[in-house]
């Protein structure tokens, strides 16, 4: 599948992977339900909303971002946080990579944290994307680099330190000879991007990474980090929407 297909493919191949999964895994038996970021999930909510009277007359959605919040109460449906819904039963999210073993860069849009700590509360996690996510080790197709929350006062030392951290010898746990942290700036704002948790977010290009579990548990033990995009080990499924109008599951 060319990673380079023209724009309207690649948004079906998203609905599609979205579609396949809410249908796969949001049963009557879900009853609270984790709704990640991004455009892909916007697809999965949608198609939520289509199969409304399908869905637990009493379904709570817990959000991982002001974005999915803002779709969710548009859409109707009910909202709730992990104070009242410490437990959630299956969550849906995006993904900007996902590895042959179903680690994942998650964060394009920032929303690292409050993905992470909504998969880590769920039961079930399940990623939807698109067939330019789908890779053999993460670092082949998204090149923007592994999104670093931290908070704004550390921002500076803690790119010092990222940058100073070596793939050590052997096959190494990265191919860059020297990472390099970029602090992501907004759009139309001026000065950096700010996430939902009033942090920065630093994109740190690790070339393709062979441990990214290692490589995490580098990058979060750093004093002023706050969470890291690297998901690893936690995802049960991944569907990937092909142009062909195919679903790929792993
Ligand atoms: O911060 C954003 C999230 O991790 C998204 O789930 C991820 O960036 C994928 O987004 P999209 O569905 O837009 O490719």
């Amino acid at each position: 599948m060319s990673p380079s297909s023209p724009p309207d493919l690649v948004e079906q191949a998203k609905e599609l992977a979205a579609h396949r999964a809410v249908d796969n895994h949001v049963t009557p038996a879900v009853r609270v339900l984790g709704v990640g970021s991004g455009s892909t999930i916007v697809y999965a909510v949608h198609r939520l909303a289509a199969i409304r009277e399908r869905l637990h007359p009493d379904l709570v959605c817990v959000p991982t971002s002001f974005q999915s919040r803002q779709l969710l109460v548009e859409l109707g449906f009910r909202v709730g946080d992990l104070d009242e819904f410490p437990r959630v039963d299956l969550t849906i999210d995006g993904a900007d990579e996902v590895d042959a073993q179903l680690n994942a860069i998650k964060g394009g849009g920032a929303a690292q944290l409050r993905e992470k700590v909504v998969a880590a509360a769920s039961d079930t996690f399940i990623l939807i994307a698109d067939h330019r996510k789908d890779s053999t080790q993460l670092g082949q197709q998204w090149t923007q680099g592994v999104p670093v929350e931290v908070v704004p006062f550390a921002y500076a030392t803690v790119q010092r330190q990222i940058a100073a951290i070596t793939p050590g010898s052997g096959p190494g746990l990265f191919t860059a000879p020297t990472p390099q942290p970029t602090l992501r700036m907004a759009q139309r704002k001026a000065g950096p991007v700010v996430t939902d948790n009033g942090n920065f977010v630093l994109d740190v290009d690790f070339g393709r990474i062979s441990a990214p579990q290692v490589l995490f548990e580098r990058l979060i033990q750093l004093p002023g980090v706050v969470e890291v995009g690297l998901f690893c080990g936690m995802a049960a499924r991944a569907y990937f929407g092909q142009a062909d109008g195919s679903v790929r599951e792993r």
